[in-house]
């Protein structure tokens, strides 16, 4: 097997005395949709931030290829980030710029290309999250599931190795959730992008994870890692299965 793309070893998560996750140990390969999943409070957001360098961790490592998140200076871990793209839960956008001023905006400043190169790479992102047309729109002036695809342009932007998204269909009616996930696969196939997704949402993980860990509050560390139906196949703990059958037991998707 070829060397994972994230090492996550022995992770302690913790606000101040108050550890939140303990004791993770999980890897991320390339092509992977790898999901973190659990209950609400569990500490899902809390593991993204750490994944993507916004906390530190309280003991434990975070590699990416090899070196240690924490232990690179600062220009390799600007590097290291460089190659990411998050989509937050609220998608994020600047509300005073359009659609297309959004986009450019990591265009602008991680990049030397010109007006007319960052306009075309723009009108580019935005066809491949199917909102070709909406440069000139402000995102008050679109649906909440628009706004998603517009965040996802954003963060699809500079061609990121890995795409970090928080809850990404949080707030959306279940058919623009269910093309969110079909996006988020679409773009997962034909690019390549190694996607990280935090998500509570049953449909969602089976339709999209390939990957995964199940993080436990009660217990404060992962209780399962793998394919959600292998998770839900294998394991025998209650709190898994009440979690990925919803409180009763369900047929496995095909
Ligand atoms: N900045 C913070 N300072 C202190 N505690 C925090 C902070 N952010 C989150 N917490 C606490 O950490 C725990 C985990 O929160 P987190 O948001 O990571 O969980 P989650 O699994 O993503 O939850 P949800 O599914 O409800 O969004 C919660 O008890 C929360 O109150």
């Amino acid at each position: 097997m070829t060397a994972p793309l994230i090492d996550v070893r022995d992770l302690t998560m913790a606000y101040g005395e108050i550890v939140i996750q303990q004791n993770l140990r999980f890897e991320v390969h390339a092509g992977d949709i790898f999901v973190i999943m659990g209950g609400s409070g569990c500490g899902k957001s809390t593991l993204l931030r750490h994944l993507i360098g916004l906390l530190r961790p309280a003991r434990g490592s975070i590699t990416y290829g090899g070196y240690d998140l924490w232990r690179m200076t600062r220009p390799q871990r600007q590097e290291c980030m460089r190659r990411w793209g998050v989509l937050f839960q609220s998608g994020a956008l600047w509300s005073s710029m359009t659609l297309a001023e959004n986009v450019a905006v990591p265009l602008q400043e991680y990049t030397n290309l010109n007006r007319k190169q960052i306009a075309e790479v723009v009108d580019l992102k935005l066809s491949l999250v199917g909102l070709a047309g909406f440069q000139d729109y402000y995102p008050a002036e679109l649906s909440g599931g628009m706004q998603k695809r517009a965040g996802l342009a954003r963060a699809m932007a500079l061609d990121p190795e890995i795409l970090f998204c928080d809850e990404p269909s949080s707030g959306l009616d279940p058919l623009s959730a269910r093309r969110l996930d079909e996006l988020l696969c679409e773009l997962n196939a034909s690019l390549g992008t190694t996607m990280v997704v935090v998500s509570h949402d049953l449909d969602s993980i089976f339709a999209i994870a390939s990957n995964g860990i199940f993080l436990d509050a009660e217990s404060r560390t992962m209780l399962a890692s793998g394919p959600p139906g292998e998770m839900l196949q294998n394991s025998d703990n209650p709190r898994i299965r009440e979690f990925l059958t919803r409180g009763g037991e369900r047929n496995l998707p095909c």
